[in-house]
């Protein structure tokens, strides 16, 4: 008993410390990995960037992963430890995103597709360490917590990655003020901070294993064996949800990296937040607004993770009504501020990551204690059909709402479903071979539809991608720091009576209206203010988005068909994945 009080992981505090060390990486990663779908509009007027190269740029950071990185850092993983491929592989994402930082900034070159290359560059070696971080910052979880609050801890950290994907999306906007450059650099010194945060954890992780070698305990892992995979392809249950995972995450982290665009361009939703709009704090609004997301963070793991820690019934009771009062006096205080950003297109698409935060735990609460995870798998896949057609098809805002919603649910409800199920169908000594190639597989799906959407979008939409370009390059042309409203308004006038695609679409500008409102808006200096401004007055064309979203109600059918063959293998094979947690079919 005595030799178990010395080890660093037997103390609480010690404990969390080592959870806010490493967790660093799953949310700057995470934040890293989606904060460019709130900036995508702001890429296009200053940057130059199409739709396509945007979805470019996204879509090959999975490309490393497509091809094994993920094998291999699970190899290296069980080699060389934690902390180790912490390091290797943290550093990898790091100098990535450094690169794209850089190249967004000009320091390869200032003309579009140097730039272009090389944050793609940047972003593939940020992609090759992305996967393997957040398994290193789970096992590290296992490492400290096995035997104490390991959930609670697992709930942290993947609210952490997920606060990170809010974050990211919402703040971004704010961050950049008109220049990406400044947006990706914050974004590449998170993940910076994060590896030192690692770093630091790396001495204390010396010394714990230093501790339970004495102790004589070990680090669990399940080495990758191709043998393995094999046997895993040959087992229909396990085909069936692995493909289920390629076509349901394939319809979700795209969809997010690009729902402010859809927002923003289907629903009209505000680009940037009005003055109003915004949340000081310390004379930042920045900070102001990032505070009102870590709140939500904590009030999400406060209702959903902790309460299963307090064992007697009335203290949680009480705890509940205390966080729940708590809770209504936030929201009372920031309601007028929340129904703005609920009409912001980036503020509002974070909520989706965000609401995952606190519906997952419950999900998997459910899971464990009622069963029904295949059951739960097809209502996920239905409510994501639901989402995406009321997003394609229809343009109410008050049915993107319930959308946006659905979708919340759908990934909560599914990997809070999936992952569980994942662990009965497959042995443990192969959980390791299991999770590394679904998420394998799982990058070629994103991959595919990170690109494919943008791609889509250029399709469906070749006049105003060519009526956005010339308006954008007229403005770039001007200098505007120099130039007077007068020429802004004759600029504008040429494009408007130029021949071409670009004029069916622009030729109704009204132009005088325009420059006499441009120099009442203390004639702005940025070219993605005059955009940004233009848009809001209806001027410049909203992209239709209907197909793209379509393609991606296609992966919900493709989702149900799995999770209805999936139901029918388990029934089969009788894994008991509709029983609650620790039940099989034997039992009954
Ligand atoms: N945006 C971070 C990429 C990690 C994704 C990972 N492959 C995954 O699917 N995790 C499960 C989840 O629900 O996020």
């Amino acid at each position: 008993m005595d030799t178990i009080k010395k080890s660093l992981r037997h103390t609480p505090a010690m404990r969390w410390l080592m959870l806010l060390l490493i967790s660093g990486l799953t949310f700057g990663t995470y934040w890293f990995q989606d904060f460019f779908g709130g900036l995508k509009t702001i890429m296009e007027n200053d940057m130059g960037f199409t739709s396509e190269e945007f979805g470019r740029l996204i879509g090959l950071t999975t490309i490393a992963n497509m091809f094994g990185m993920i094998i291999v850092g699970g190899i290296i993983l069980d080699k060389w430890g934690v902390r180790m491929a912490g390091i290797v592989f943290g550093g990898i994402a790091t100098l990535g995103a450094s690169i794209t930082a850089l190249a967004s900034a000009g320091f390869f070159g200032e003309d579009h597709s140097t730039m272009l290359n090389m944050m793609i560059l940047g972003r593939i070696l940020f992609g090759s360490g992305l996967e393997v971080v957040c398994v290193v910052a789970t096992r590290t979880a296992v490492k400290w917590f096995k035997g104490y609050e390991l959930a609670l801890a697992m709930a942290l950290n993947m609210g952490l990655g997920r606060l990170g994907s809010a974050m990211g999306i919402a703040l971004a906007p704010d961050i950049a003020n008109g220049s990406v450059p400044s947006a990706v650099t914050f974004a590449a010194t998170l993940i910076g901070i994060a590896l030192i945060m690692f770093l630091i954890y790396s001495v204390f992780d010396i010394k714990l294993d230093r501790q339970e070698k004495v102790e004589g305990a070990e680090e669990d892992g399940e080495d990758f064996k191709f043998s393995d995979l094999v046997k895993l392809i040959t087992n229909k249950s396990f085909l069936f949800i692995a493909l289920l995972c390629v076509a349901f995450y394939s319809a979700v982290f795209p969809f997010i990296q690009y729902a402010p665009d859809i927002l923003i361009n289907k629903f009209e939703f505000s680009i940037l937040l009005p003055e109003n709009g915004n949340i000081e704090l310390f004379g930042s609004t920045s900070l102001g607004n990032a505070s009102v997301f870590v709140a939500l963070y904590i009030f999400a793991i406060a209702f959903a993770a902790i309460p299963k820690q307090i064992k007697n019934i009335n203290t949680r009771r009480v705890y509940m009504a205390v966080i729940a009062l708590l809770f209504a006096g936030f929201l009372a205080s920031i309601w007028d501020v929340m129904g703005i950003w609920l009409q912001n297109g980036s503020k509002t698409a974070a909520l989706i990551p965000l609401g995952t935060i606190i519906f997952t735990p419950i999900f998997g609460s459910y899971v464990d204690s009622k069963g029904k995870a295949a059951s739960l798998m097809i209502l996920g896949a239905l409510l994501l059909i639901f989402a995406h057609v009321s997003m394609s098809l229809f343009n109410y805002d008050w049915l993107a709402y319930l959308g946006l919603i659905s979708l919340g649910i759908a990934f909560s409800l599914v990997p809070a479903a999936m992952w569980p199920s994942v662990a009965k169908i497959v042995a443990e000594n192969r959980l390791g071979t299991a999770y590394a190639s679904m998420f394998t597989i799982q990058n070629w799906g994103l991959g595919l539809f990170f690109w494919g959407i943008g791609a889509m979008v250029d399709w469906f939409n070749p006049k105003i991608v060519a009526a956005k370009q010339a308006i954008a390059d007229q403005l770039h042309a001007f200098n505007l720091k120099d130039n007077t409203i007068t020429t802004i308004r004759n600029g504008l006038q040429d494009i408007g009576l130029a021949s071409g695609q670009e004029r069916e679409v622009i030729q109704e500008m009204r132009f005088d209206e325009i420059s006499t409102q441009l120099a009442a808006n203390n004639s702005p200096e940025k070219v993605d203010e005059v955009m940004n401004y233009l848009s809001s007055l209806g001027e410049i064309p909203a992209y239709d988005y209907t197909y793209p979203i379509l393609a991606l109600v296609g992966l919900g059918v493709i989702s149900i068909y799995l999770a209805f063959q999936l139901k029918k293998a388990d029934a089969k094979q009788r894994y008991g994945l509709e029983l609650p947690s620790g039940q099989t079919p034997d039992d009954e």
